[in-house]
């Protein structure tokens, strides 16, 4: 019998026809929206008297634009004019289209990956979209979930459908036991320092192996997250109980008889044995150091425990990026990354801002305070439930007591697009997945790292080893 992976398995069960010239269309189960990509796709069918497919197939949230303080004043509060009016777009595109909306004001919103995975709108077994290139993210859920652009937008909207290639298989496959304070961040990291940011272009990387199946849903979604950094369109998890378990009871799953029978389908959805991947990578996940990106692409990373690289010791073709990046940073080559003073500390983003994250920050800065060199460390939880929960949790608190500054949800400073940022020259540990040049504000330089790295960076003032707090 043929032996499928589970891209295959999903991109069959979705095709509906083979253009010509080689493109596929696809069907989209589900559709998510926010204000940065949607307004042109919008106003396309509007001038196009086109009418959106299945409304009900759509979610939207505002995330990218929001203000993480006085969210009580909802789109009032917003105070840049252009972030206002995307906001304000979006709220009016829903109303005329009847697009499901999860408003500012609502308790549920966040940032468009991590709720919907959380409100159970992402499902195992669905194709999924996003006009937002980290949509890898809900792949962990053995879903085929990509980032689209602004047409492609349109496209969904209009027709439900997308117009695809298919993407070749990479399996990435990680054993061995993580050491105390590594985490699916350093797996990831690792992996594109390894790959390179262009390594899996053309891809669609299933993650695998021992490692992966000891991970967490959440664990799991910060590994698919940065996929798109190692050039991957897709990441992908296999389904398994630690999947179930995670969807069971989700305002969106099925429930009663419906969830058996979606079980019994769900449970097919893994690469079969002996499946044929166009590529293989391992990596021994036990021999893993928590990973600090020092440079401006994420491939510019190293463990805590190395140094800056030394531009004139590197193949002739790369020195000049090498320079520039160090120059921009601020490093000297040859430098220790570890002792390195950090001016700020960003917690948060789609990458890493769901309970778990918050859970194990606040289990290290419990009962300590902030380095008195830090000048600002924020917490911002993915979602307005994850904030309640860490409320409820108590762990809140525990940031509060520390000197963090505890916020609502959004994208905040992962990207410079609302009232985070970064000042030329500072400093940042950061959880986000990009560390590109000006990212979290014009001159801002960015170390990308896990909560817990991140989490004791804050509490020393420099990039430390959290292996030895
Ligand atoms: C603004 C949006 C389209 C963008 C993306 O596509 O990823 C953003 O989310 C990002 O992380 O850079
Ligand atoms: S948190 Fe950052 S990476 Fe994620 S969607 Fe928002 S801006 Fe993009």
């Amino acid at each position: 019998m043929t032996q499928h992976t589970l891209y295959d398995k999903l991109w069959d069960r979705h095709l509906v026809d083979t253009l010509p010239g080689g493109e596929s269309l696809l069907y989209i189960d589900r559709h998510l929206i926010h204000e940065v990509s949607s307004p042109q796709a919008f106003a396309a069918l509007r001038e196009k008297r086109r009418p959106v497919w299945r409304a009900d197939a759509n979610l939207a949230v505002p995330d990218h634009a929001v203000p993480t303080r006085n969210r009580d004043l909802g789109v009032a509060g917003i105070r840049d004019g252009l972030a206002r009016q995307q906001v304000r777009r979006l709220q009016d595109n829903c109303r005329e289209t009847r697009i499901p909306l999860i408003d500012l004001t609502d308790q549920r919103q966040g940032i468009v990956h991590v709720i919907g995975p959380e409100q159970g709108l992402t499902l195992p077994g669905m194709t999924l979209v996003c006009g937002d290139s980290h949509t890898s993210t809900h792949g962990a859920l053995a879903t085929l979930s990509m980032g689209i652009g602004t047409s492609e937008v349109e496209h969904v909207l209009a027709t439900q459908t997308l117009r695809a290639r298919k993407l070749k298989t990479l399996r990435v496959r990680f054993h061995g036991e993580l050491d105390e304070g590594v985490t699916a961040k350093d797996m990831v990291l690792a992996m594109i320092g390894r790959l390179g940011t262009a390594g899996a272009t053309g891809f669609a990387i299933e993650y695998a192996g021992p490692t992966v199946a000891g991970l967490s849903v959440e664990a799991r979604m910060t590994l698919c997250n940065m996929s798109i950094e190692a050039g991957a369109r897709a990441g992908l998890v296999g389904y398994d109980g630690v999947t179930e378990d995670y969807v069971r009871g989700r305002p969106g799953a099925p429930d009663g008889a419906d969830w058996e029978a979606a079980v019994t389908h769900w449970r097919g959805l893994v690469s079969d044995p002996d499946a044929r991947f166009d590529r293989d990578e391992v990596f021994d996940a036990g021999a893993l150091a928590p990973q600090v990106t020092w440079g401006t692409s994420p491939e510019m990373v190293a463990p805590v425990t190395g140094q800056v690289p030394v531009p004139d010791e590197a193949p002739p073709g790369q020195r000049d990026d090498l320079r520039r990046a160090l120059a921009y940073m601020g490093l000297t080559a040859g430098q220790a990354l570890e002792g390195l003073p950090i001016d700020r500390v960003f917690i948060g983003s789609c990458t890493n801002a769901r309970i778990e994250d918050l859970r194990q920050v606040a289990s290290l800065v419990r009962g300590h305070r902030l380095s008195p060199r830090i000048r600002q460390a924020i917490i911002v939880p993915g979602s307005g439930l994850v904030r309640l929960q860490a409320e409820r949790e108590g762990l809140a608190d525990i940031f509060e007591c520390a000197g963090f500054e505890w916020r609502a949800a959004g994208c905040s400073m992962c990207l410079g697009m609302n009232d985070d940022r970064l000042a030329p020259g500072e400093r940042c540990a950061s959880t986000s997945n990009r560390n590109f040049e000006g990212r979290q504000g014009k001159g801002g330089r960015t170390h990308l790292m896990s909560p817990v790295m991140a989490a004791a960076a804050a509490l020393t003032g420099v990039i430390t080893d959290v292996r030895g707090l």
